[in-house]
């Protein structure tokens, strides 16, 4: 955190910041602006997301950019993850694609329980075989490890031999609608594509980290998910892409979880050190992006999870009331918040989840990587980055990688959010030994 100008985490970390950060406990998460605040630019209803003077690197090609809908055409910056971020938008895109078309007919049958008792769908398998199968056909060459949230065991079983039929189906259906690819891929195939996710991830070597549908809640009841991906350089988030389908493309921030009937659909990528970028889904050209620089609590709308089973809604309304923040919550599923978060509908996001739930890496490494090269800060209340190296060892109870994040806060950083942060933690701390 040290190096990250304008919060002065380290030397001006408060006292329970500092005793949050020694604790045995796992300290809250904080994503902070990291740059000096500018002026507050009032989000609504003005979109942010206007291409910006590149930072340390080039930026979007031309700045033809308008209404915040007709985006300029962007060019990335080269480095090395060039290739890699077109096959991951390209993957997330198609995985998009087949959810889309799923959620448009839902039937019951394609909802399933795992063992945990959360909801699966035939296009969460099905995203993850597409995601896989196209990762690998874009970088033939590159030596593949994913670690993805889904496995194949509970498809292997008699009893769901339709329900493979049917993701194999609309992973063809797919494929052909789409017309990139000429390919055929047999139950089998599928059955191969998703179980390549089982990797263990870990601080070496390249990892690509994938959550096929984040916010299954949220995609079954027509609302909020997104296909996440990112990939793992050496234990660290290189690039991140994120496909919300159902986000609209200008704000969401009084949307409280439901789409719209605007122009919805977008992507949202990053790459470390060139900035993030929106483009509408399907469409080619992108816009840069940043977060909101507001410097008042009481301007900033705050974000967090619909399901009060994922995060404590008590906790961050009085986290919300202490830092001064006037307006309602925005509840939304999925990494879809670190999207909107990354182009300035709101300026914080809350996760407290309840005792004893552990986060996973597939959770939040392409979320992280679009907030922070949106000009955030992703911390841990503490101060500490997010740590995506401890790989997954995939426990039976599928919790086992991992960091926990009690809570995510995105603010401009000023020393007033710092320390009514620190109250926060108070209450934090408070609430879990309760
Ligand atoms: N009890 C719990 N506490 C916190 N997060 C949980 C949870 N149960 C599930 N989740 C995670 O929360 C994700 C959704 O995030 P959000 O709450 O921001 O919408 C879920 O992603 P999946 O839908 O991929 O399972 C899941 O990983
Ligand atoms: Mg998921």
């Amino acid at each position: 955190m040290a190096s990250r100008a304008g919060i002065r985490l380290t030397h001006g970390r408060s006292p329970l910041l500092a005793a949050s950060a020694s604790s045995s406990r796992p300290p809250p998460v904080l994503c902070l602006r990291r740059s000096k605040p500018k002026p507050y630019r009032r989000h609504l209803p003005v979109p942010l997301w206007r291409p910006l003077a590149p930072r340390s690197s080039p930026g979007p090609s031309s700045s033809s950019y308008s209404t915040g809908i007709s985006s300029p055409v962007a060019s990335m910056s080269s480095s090395s993850y060039e290739k890699e971020l077109a096959a991951a938008k390209k993957a997330a895109s198609l995985a998009a694609r087949l959810c889309q078309t799923v959620q448009k007919a839902l039937l019951e049958s394609d909802i399933q329980s795992k063992a945990d008792k959360s909801p699966v769908t035939v296009a969460d398998y099905g995203s993850q075989a597409i995601v896989s199968l196209v990762l690998k056909m874009e970088l033939p060459s590159e030596k593949f490890s994913l670690v993805a949230e889904e496995d194949s065991a509970d498809l292997q079983k008699d009893e769901s031999q339709e329900t493979l039929k049917r993701i194999t189906d609309l992973v063809n259906d797919t494929f052909s609608s789409e017309g990139t690819y000429s390919i055929s891929v047999s139950v089998e195939d599928v059955l191969v594509a998703i179980d390549s996710g089982k990797s263990e991830g870990g601080p070496h070597g390249r990892h690509w980290v994938l959550d096929p549908i984040d916010g299954t809640k949220g995609f079954l009841r027509g609302d909020q998910y997104a296909i996440a991906l990112a990939l793992l350089d050496e234990g660290r988030v290189m690039l991140g892409v994120l496909a919300c389908p159902n986000l609209p493309f200008t704000s969401i921030a009084n949307l409280d979880g439901h789409s719209s009937e605007n122009q919805t659909g977008c992507l949202f990528s990053a790459q470390t050190g060139c900035g993030a970028y929106m483009q509408l889904l399907n469409e080619p050209s992108a816009a840069k992006i940043s977060v909101c620089t507001t410097e008042n609590p009481a301007d900033a709308s705050f974000f967090e999870s619909y399901e009060a089973a994922h995060s404590l809604h008590d906790l961050s309304g009085a986290i919300a009331k202490k830092l001064g923040v006037q307006a309602p919550p925005v509840r939304i599923d999925s990494q879809a918040k670190y999207g909107a978060l990354a182009r300035g509908d709101g300026a914080i996001y809350l996760r407290f989840p309840h005792k004893g739930y552990r986060e996973k890496i597939w959770d939040h490494a392409a979320g992280s990587i679009v907030v922070t090269e949106a000009g955030g800060i992703a911390t841990d209340a503490a101060g500490n980055n997010l740590d995506f190296s401890k790989g997954s060892t995939r426990g039976h109870q599928r919790t086992n990688p991992i960091f926990c994040i009690p809570s995510v806060v995105l603010s401009n950083g000023t020393p007033p959010i710092l320390c009514q942060i620190s109250a926060s933690l108070f209450l934090f701390t408070f609430y879990r030994n309760k």
